[in-house]
């Protein structure tokens, strides 16, 4: 990996008795996007807020480059960009003049130019915040956590609330800092965002990491599917996955996709018949989520 800009190890947080995050440890690489899903209540936010250095860890150790986001805030926070739910400020003001006194409290060169073009929002600068719709606010909330071009960004639920447009929209953005070299934490709830946007993730669950790694990585911790009709009385080759059948199709959940496809397909073959409707694909992160909340992967 890259030199680590964020290294959290054995970090464990708590609320009085209540421990949300039980000893989780993980690096996001310069350049990296990495993104952190989790159920609900899995200890994301206490988490990230600690890596941000807006708590300290009751065990455990936190890095953001080099250093204790707490005692070294002043420095950790100069190279860093926070996307906040809402940034706060006043609905009066205009865009530009909201962007501009973003530029003046942070202490990196900001180009509110750059920011405005980078978002789109060029034919907005001279709109009261009020008046923006949903997208437009989440859009200048990017705009003004990327000021000054960070090298570090905290994304927590970029696209909440927002119309799939809205959202697909955001993601061009993240993609183009992607593309940019910035390192990106993102916290989301849409699976679809870590899976297009992220080079790793972690699903977390009740206080744990349950499962990380790279796309691949995540989806091979989960069988394959293959799924066809096989026609009446068809008895099936010798496979390495388990096969189920309803109706007249059958299920088969694999761990060797490949293997077990052209196995089937050479079956066929020599019986001179077509699968009908083969559907052969790896799981989904949908599959992976599901099998993390059921507790199968903790
Ligand atoms: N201030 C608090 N006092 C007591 N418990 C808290 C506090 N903040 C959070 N918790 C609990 O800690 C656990 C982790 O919360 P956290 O907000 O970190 O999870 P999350 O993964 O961000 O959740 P969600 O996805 O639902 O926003 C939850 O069970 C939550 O109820």
């Amino acid at each position: 990996m890259a030199e680590p800009v964020i290294e959290v190890s054995g970090l464990r947080c708590r609320y009085g008795e209540f421990e949300a995050v039980r000893g989780i440890d993980f690096e996001v690489g310069r350049g990296e996007l990495f993104a952190l899903l989790g159920t609900n209540g899995a200890g994301k936010t206490t988490a990230v807020e600690t890596v941000e250095g807006l708590r300290a860890p009751d065990e455990g150790a936190v890095r953001v480059f080099g250093r204790d986001p707490r005692a070294d805030r002043a420095e950790v926070r100069r190279r860093t960009g926070v996307v906040l739910q809402d940034s706060g400020f006043a609905g009066e003001l205009t865009v530009l003049e909201t962007l501009r006194l973003g530029a003046a409290l942070t202490s990196r060169k900001s180009d509110v130019d750059a920011a405005v073009a980078m978002l789109g929002l060029d034919h907005r600068i001279g709109v009261r915040v009020k008046g923006l719709s949903g997208g437009e606010r989440r859009r200048l909330d990017l705009a003004l956590a990327v000021l000054g071009d960070p090298e570090l960004l905290f994304l927590d639920e970029p696209t909440t609330g927002l119309d799939p447009e809205s959202r697909r929209a955001a993601w061009q953005v993240v993609q183009s800092l992607r593309a940019r070299g910035t390192t990106v934490l993102l916290t989301t709830h849409y699976l679809e965002e870590a899976e297009r946007l992220a080079h790793r993730l972690a699903i977390m669950h009740q206080g744990r990491i349950a499962v990380a790694g790279t796309l691949l990585d995540v989806l091979a911790t989960q069988r394959a599917r293959i799924g066809f009709d096989p026609g009446p009385g068809a008895v099936l080759p010798e496979l390495a996955g388990s096969a189920e059948f309803t109706g007249t199709r059958v299920e088969i959940r694999t761990p060797a996709l490949q293997r077990d496809l052209r196995v089937l397909l050479e079956w066929a073959e020599q019986r001179g018949v077509e699968l009908a409707g083969l559907r052969a694909h790896h799981a989904s992160l949908d599959d992976v989520f599901h099998s993390v909340r059921e507790e199968v992967l903790v």
